[in-house]
C-alpha cells in the first residue's frame, strides 16, 4: 500500500532539501503570524523555485481572507491549498471556485461525534486532513504536536483523500498506520528540534519509517474477509 507523505512548516532551503531528497509527496509552507512556522510571502517565491515538480507544494493558511490567499498564490504557485481554521463548507466551496485550486481542508479531531463534519466538507473539499482538536489553552488550531485516539478513523471511509496528522513521529507513525484507514501521513512538530526548527534526520526517519509501515499494512494478509 503506497501512501503520500507531507512534510509541513518547512521555512529554509536546507530542510526543504532535506524533506525533497528524502522523498516528501507534499511539502507545505505556513503564512498564520501566530505560528513558529510562519513565512512571509516575501520569503515564499524562493522556496517554491526549489520545489520544481519534486513534490506538490502546499500553501497553509487559517481563516485566511481572499487577498491573503490571492497573494500567498501569486508568491508559493501552490498545488494545494490547506485551509487550517474554522472555514465552513461555504467558505471552502467558495475558495476553490476562486481560486481554481485544489482545497485540502483540516478537520479537528477529539472525539467521534467529531466525524460527523465529515460529508459536509467532503462534498466541497478535495481533500481533508485530520487533525487533533486544540486544547483550549493551545496557541495554534494545528501544529501543536498533539496525538489524537487514531482507533476513530479505523473505519473511515470518505470519498476524498484523506491525511492523519497530530503529534506524529518516527517512533508512532507505524501504529498510526496500523489504526486509521488513512491515505496519507503530515507532520510539523515531529520532525522538530524546537518549534519552527526542523531536523534533516528527523525528517529522514519519519518518512523511512511511514514508507516502512505502509510497507508492511500492504503485505499483511487482510483480515476484510474473514
Ligand atoms: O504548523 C503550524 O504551525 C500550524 C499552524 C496553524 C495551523 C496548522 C499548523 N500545522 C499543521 O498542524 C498539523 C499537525 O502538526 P503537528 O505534527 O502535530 O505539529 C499538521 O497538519 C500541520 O500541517
Amino acid at each position: 500500500m503506497g501512501i503520500e507523505i507531507k512534510i509541513c512548516g518547512l521555512k529554509t532551503a536546507s530542510t526543504l532539501e532535506a524533506a525533497l531528497e528524502a522523498g516528501a509527496d507534499l511539502v507545505g509552507f505556513v503564512h498564520f503570524p501566530k505560528s513558529p512556522r510562519h513565512l512571509t510571502v516575501a520569503e515564499l517565491p524562493a522556496l517554491s523555485a526549489r520545489v520544481r515538480g519534486r513534490a506538490l507544494k502546499v500553501a497553509l493558511t487559517v481563516d485566511a481572507d481572499d487577498a491573503t490567499l490571492a497573494a500567498l498564490v501569486a508568491a508559493l504557485d501552490p498545488d494545494i491549498l490547506q485551509l487550517h481554521g474554522k472555514e465552513s463548507p461555504e467558505r471552502v466551496s467558495a475558495i476553490r471556485a476562486r481560486f481554481g485550486r485544489p482545497v485540502m481542508k483540516a478537520l479537528p479531531i477529539a472525539r467521534r461525534e467529531d466525524l460527523s463534519a465529515i460529508p459536509a466538507y467532503a462534498a466541497v473539499a478535495d481533500r481533508l486532513l485530520f487533525d487533533a482538536k486544540p486544547a483550549p489553552d493551545d496557541a495554534l488550531p494545528g501544529g501543536n504536536g498533539r496525538p489524537f485516539d487514531w482507533r476513530l478513523l479505523a473505519g473511515l471511509d470518505v470519498s476524498r483523500p484523506a491525511m492523519l496528522s497530530g503529534g506524529l513521529d518516527a517512533d508512532n507513525v507505524a501504529e498510526a498506520l496500523s489504526l486509521a484507514r488513512v491515505d496519507g501521513v503530515d507532520v510539523s512538530s515531529g520532525v522538530e528540534d524546537a518549534p519552527g526548527v526542523k531536523s534533516p534526520d528527523k525528517i529522514f526517519a519519519f518518512i523511512a519509517a511511514a514508507r516502512r509501515a505502509a510497507a508492511m499494512k500492504g503485505a499483511a494478509p487482510s483480515t476484510a474477509s474473514s
